[in-house]
């Protein structure tokens, strides 16, 4: 009889355990932290900056750092990190690293993520080119998912055939600008084809880009829809935390700021100023 009931019970935690294995399993999840850059030079002086490659102000230094702090502290380890081939981006993800002190992890740069070109808008001044233009045209070129501003041509120093770094990689057009849609045309399958394998190996990734970069990958990863993507502003060096899960779809997070499911760390009411600051560049 004792002998009976051992066994069974034996059996009765067996199940449980696999039961609760099985879930463990099913809630695998990854993580995935966006950064945006600190604040820039051009962001400093109002400019349109797109392929441009400033620095970052000593202001944007200072949130950068401020920013890996605040992902130290919330214990996130990352295993391999994505930038761009802008030092604005290079450096914050420096500072991250650094403040995590994970400066050992493989890096990937790549053009993929840059910022959004901005065509012959980069270097313009934005307020006087709503002066110019119009409050309604500058919002237009800015926000809306597939109007482009207008192109530069091979005679212009802010083409990609005349920058090094870039000439070769790609048959570049004699005429070129980027819609938030064309930039979604290379964000996303770099994602899929580079970013995406680390976190379904289980990788905690950290990627460290730029404005309209990333508002295309929360758009692709959020589902979030073109007019309501047209609102979206994303604020310098805050890092914003996505868990994923094994399909590597958002798994909305407490304190979320709608339409995204990732999470911001740091004082949240200071971060809504800074959003709204992004957005005010051009009233
Ligand atoms: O100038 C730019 O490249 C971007 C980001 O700084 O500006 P905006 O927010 O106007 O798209």
């Amino acid at each position: 009889m004792f002998a009976a009931s051992k066994t069974s019970s034996l059996l009765a935690a067996r199940s449980a355990f696999r039961r609760s294995y099985a879930a463990t399993q099913q809630a695998e999840k990854s993580t995935l932290v966006l950064v945006r850059h600190g604040e820039s030079t051009w962001n400093l002086a109002n400019k349109f900056t797109g392929w441009y490659d400033c620095p970052l102000s000593e202001a944007g230094h200072v949130e950068a750092a401020e920013g890996g702090k605040l992902i130290n502290e919330a214990g996130i380890k990352a295993n391999v990190a994505f930038t761009s081939m802008q030092k604005r981006a290079i450096r914050t993800l420096w500072h991250v690293l650094e403040q995590t002190d994970r400066m050992w992890i493989p890096v990937t740069k790549s053009w993929k993520i840059n910022e959004r070109h901005y065509g012959g808008l980069q270097g313009l001044d934005k307020q006087q080119t709503v002066d110019k233009y119009g409050k309604d045209q500058v919002l237009v070129w800015r926000r809306s998912y597939d109007v482009p501003p207008p192109t530069v041509d091979k005679t212009s120093e802010h083409h990609p055939a005349n920058d090094e770094r870039y000439a070769d990689l790609e048959e570049w057009p004699e005429d070129f600008t980027e819609s938030l849609a064309t930039t979604l045309d290379r964000v996303v399958p770099f994602w899929e084809s580079t970013i995406a394998p680390e976190l379904t190996d289980g990788k905690t990734v950290v990627i460290a880009a730029h404005g309209n970069s990333l508002r295309a990958l929360v758009k692709h990863l959020d589902g979030i829809d073109e007019s309501e993507i047209a609102e979206l502003n994303i604020p310098t060096g805050t890092p914003l935390v996505y868990e994923l899960d094994d399909d590597l779809k958002p798994i909305p997070q407490e304190g979320a700021f709608s339409p995204l499911q990732g999470r911001y760390l740091g004082d949240q009411d200071a971060i809504r100023a800074r959003i709204e600051g992004v957005k005010n560049q051009t009233k």
